[in-house]
């Protein structure tokens, strides 16, 4: 059975196409700015901006949507997800937005109807949490963060 989601476009985004899966096999839904067509929004580099997308979204029950960047804006503009991957809640009832930061050198415009990110709806586990006074060994132990050496 296919898993749905609601997608519920806001007055301000009623004329943009709703988010569609590029290819056969995408994980990827992209989303766009539904910001107003005369004011282009300018991202300076440094710059970090809450972007609106004109849809709220109802994720079932069992599944989050996480916000991620596109990887051609990264690698064309240095334009990625702040808080990647963001995450909408399934209770979420808001509007879906999306925090861009510039990471790049020169200034990025961003224009109404831009594909700006892509949601990845994923399930999760919500799981029950218990208080406990002592863990179980393992080999790994309290190594991280490299513990296993830097070679291939
Ligand atoms: O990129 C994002 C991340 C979050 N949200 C919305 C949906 C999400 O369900 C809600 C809360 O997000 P999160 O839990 O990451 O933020 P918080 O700082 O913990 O806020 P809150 O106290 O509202 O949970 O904000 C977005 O629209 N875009
Ligand atoms: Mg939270």
């Amino acid at each position: 059975m296919s898993v749905v989601l609601g997608v519920l476009r806001l007055p301000h985004g009623r004329d943009m196409r709703i988010p569609i899966y590029e290819t056969e096999h995408a994980a990827g839904l992209d989303i766009m700015a539904a910001i107003p067509e005369d004011k282009p929004l300018n991202l300076a580099p440094g710059q970090r901006e809450l972007v609106s997308t004109g849809l709220v979204l109802e994720v079932p029950a069992g599944f989050e949507a996480q916000v991620r960047p596109r990887s051609g804006l990264a690698l064309k503009h240095g334009v990625t997800v702040l808080n990647s991957p963001g995450t909408i809640d399934a209770d979420y009832r808001g509007e879906v937005k999306v925090l861009l930061i510039n990471l790049g050198q020169v200034a990025f415009e961003i224009r109404r109807g831009d594909r700006i990110a892509q949601l990845v709806v994923a399930p999760v586990s919500q799981v029950e949490v218990v208080l406990v006074e002592t863990v179980t060994d393992t080999g790994r132990g309290e190594g991280g963060f490299g513990s296993t050496g830097s070679s291939a």
